[in-house]
């Protein structure tokens, strides 16, 4: 009797406490990755912050003391800013927005130091991006009409804006990236003006070579200190098919620039010039059509043009890096075997050496007395502003912001499992423990199942798929990083091309197996979901025999045929296209497990997604409809690859829990 009594109590103090549901995700203070000005006396960081009602976010500059002792912020609210860039002497910060009567986004100017209002330096029709401060001039990136003046190119763009067709029409690739389309009579240059204001002047325009058309930012171009060279990156072929990413060199000026990486067939990107302006460090892979082949870090000796290559036999990507301020090396953000660490690289010496030991750290900057600042985030905690002791890796925190809203909200736990997968080699996954966990208990559990492929799950706080989120809903929650995965070294991530399906699906089942011997799990209560390769990967499950009672697919490649419509053509460039090498496409591809199909599946997709079109998801959901499978389609005409609005993301959310409790019921038993 007094147990029946004490039940409903216990059950409702259990609801009382604050889980980190996706309505607290959508609370918190998002902080991007930090500037620092050279003299090391002032440090921002964008802050995004969302309003759920209104549906929208806006990120604001907060100006941060070296010494945590004070945050403020230094751009108004609702006027979203970006691209924070400090001038050489420090006293004046550029960035980018769009406000007031701008059509796009603009160059701005705030004093540092002293009270004023942030001035307008652009006013180009077609806007800028990538910005960069080098000496006297704000150098940047706009999408332009060759050869029109920019009064031309603001008439062409309000002509565009006015005409009553909405045809587009290419005659060439790329026609799309990501999540919008790309306008083929457009081209990416390199422009600067005075930092003082003035004429904008053409600087890659001039050699009439353009930035690579699918994508472009501040990492694609640098200007050395003395501002007499430019390198930048270029498709150093015909081919627009398979682009060949090169770094080209050229005089500020000059109508002449060299392409110094036409050897190498893979792509040479992030051109980054040296503090002292000697040396030109990029990074380099070898093998086309791979995106995640190793990174390695080049340095270019501009006086006597000879290449040196870092750390040749570590088996690690190079990437988010940045140059110490005695030219003498670089800190950089690094995946490796899970996490992000910030490593530091002597090129002198040629050695690497770990800063950091655990959860993520995201690109760092530093000042010339050595303030060494990056966002540093966690499983448990979204990403704080912190310094860096470069001896030994301490952090000193420099924000406080989500204190307040995590203070009591009740996380779960999480630690690091290696099992033994495909082959009885050595898997990595995180597993995560709902709050409250009972190890006298049986859970049900979420096998999650990553992108990429050649991405992998670290020690981060995620917004989109956060294994704590899907915990406190009373789940063992589980990212297994299966072969294929980067940060564990290229024999690893390579070892599943062009086979996408074997290696890592036996990871995958493998997983699920560890799981199901531990005492503390329910074999009756599995499901299993993931997005884009995840979503490939989860449909492939469907077509086998498997453990889970539902399952969740999105924004899938579903039809390794029909994936010949998105920006991303997967094998094709490396491994020969569908027509030549059909038995690829037919062995991995998910829709040859059709008949198979039986396991309830929801799917989801979004319309705006070019770089898995919708087709596929609609592909599969007819597919399940026409077997008689019970399946739910959601498709969000206003999403991409990913739910990027908060509404969407908070309904995404909770269709998924109530998908997935149908199937397994939550919580420990
Ligand atoms: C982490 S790099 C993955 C890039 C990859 N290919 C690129 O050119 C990619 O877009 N992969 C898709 C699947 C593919 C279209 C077949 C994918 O799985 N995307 C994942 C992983 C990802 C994470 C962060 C940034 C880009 C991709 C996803 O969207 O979650």
């Amino acid at each position: 009797m007094l147990l029946c009594l004490m039940l409903p109590m216990a059950s409702a103090m259990a609801e009382q406490t604050k889980k980190l549901s996706v309505d607290v995700l959508w609370q918190l203070s998002r902080i991007g990755n930090p500037t620092i000005s050279p003299q090391g006396d002032f440090i921002i960081a964008p802050v995004t912050q969302y309003d759920v009602e209104g549906d929208k976010g806006s990120t604001q500059l907060w100006l941060f003391n070296p010494d945590g002792s004070k945050q403020r912020p230094i751009t108004a609210k609702g006027l979203s800013v970006s691209q924070a860039v400090f001038s050489p002497d420090g006293q004046t910060l550029a960035f980018v927005s769009q406000r007031d009567e701008d059509d796009v986004g603009q160059v701005y100017l705030l004093p540092m130091g002293q009270p004023g209002e942030a001035q307008r330096l652009t006013n180009v029709p077609s806007g800028v991006n990538g910005i960069k401060w080098v000496g006297q001039h704000i150098y940047f990136i706009s999408r332009v009409y060759p050869g029109k003046s920019w009064d031309e190119i603001a008439e062409q763009l309000k002509a565009d804006r006015d005409s009553k067709v909405s045809a587009r029409q290419w005659n060439a690739l790329p026609y799309s990236h990501f999540d919008h389309w790309i306008e083929e009579d457009k081209q990416a240059h390199v422009f600067r003006i005075a930092a003082s204001g003035g004429d904008v002047e053409a600087i890659t325009q001039k050699l009439a070579i353009e930035l690579p058309r699918s994508a472009q930012g501040a990492s694609s171009y640098d200007v050395d200190p003395t501002e007499r060279w430019i390198a930048f990156n270029s498709n150093g072929s015909d081919n627009q098919v398979d682009p060949k990413i090169d770094i080209f060199l050229a005089e500020i000026g000059s109508d002449k620039a060299v392409n110094i990486t036409a050897d190498n067939n893979a792509p040479d990107a992030n051109p980054m010039f040296s503090p002292d302006g000697k040396t030109l460090a990029f990074t380099r892979q070898k093998i086309q059509g791979f995106y995640a082949d190793t990174a390695k870090l080049m340095l270019y000796d501009i006086a006597k043009k000879r290449f040196t290559t870092l750390a040749k036999d570590w088996d690690r990507s190079v990437g988010n890096l940045v140059w110490t301020p005695d030219s003498k090396g670089f800190y950089a953000a690094i995946d490796d075997a899970a996490t992000r660490k910030i490593f530091h690289i002597d090129a002198k010496k040629d050695k690497v050496k770990a800063i950091t030991k655990s959860t993520n750290f995201n690109k760092p900057d530093i000042a010339a007395n050595g303030t060494l600042v990056a966002a540093n985030d966690s499983f448990l905690y979204p990403a704080r502003l912190v310094s860096i002791n470069p001896r030994n890796g301490q952090t000193t925190r420099l924000d406080s912001f989500n204190d307040d809203i995590l203070a009591d909200v009740d996380m779960g736990t999480y630690e690091s499992v290696t099992y033994k997968g495909y082959n009885d080699q050595d898997i990595q996954m995180w597993v995560h423990y709902p709050p409250g966990f009972d190890r006298s208990k049986k859970y049900p559990l979420m096998m999650l199942i990553h992108g990429g492929p050649h991405s992998a799950i670290s020690d981060g706080f995620h917004y989109r798929w956060n294994a704590q989120t899907f915990a406190s809903w009373g789940y063992v929650t589980a990212w297994p990083n299966f072969h294929g995965s980067n940060s564990f070294g290229q024999d690893f991530a390579d070892s599943i091309n062009p086979d996408w399906k074997n290696k890592s699906l036996e990871d995958v089942f493998k997983a699920t197996e560890w799981f199901k011997q531990q005492d503390w799990i329910d074999s009756e209560r599995l499901v299993a979901g993931g997005a884009s390769y995840g979503g490939y990967l989860t449909s492939i499950i469907l077509g086998e025999e498997h453990p889970f009672n539902a399952l969740l697919i999105h924004a899938a490649v579903y039809n390794m045929y029909s994936q010949m419509a998105a920006d991303f053509a997967v094998h094709s460039p490396r491994f020969g296209n569908y027509w030549d090498n059909p038995e690829i496409y037919q062995s991995i591809s998910p829709h040859y497990g059709a008949k198979n199909f039986n396991t309830p599946t929801l799917v989801i997709h979004g319309q705006l997604d070019y770089r898995v079109p919708v087709g596929q998801g609609f592909e599969l959901f007819r597919t399940l409809q026409t077997r008689g499978v019970e399946s739910k389609m959601i498709y969000f005409p206003d999403e991409n690859h990913w739910i990027m609005k908060p509404n969407n993301s908070i309904y995404w959310y909770n269709q998924v829990e109530q998908w997935m409790t149908r199937f397994a019921e939550p919580g420990g038993q």
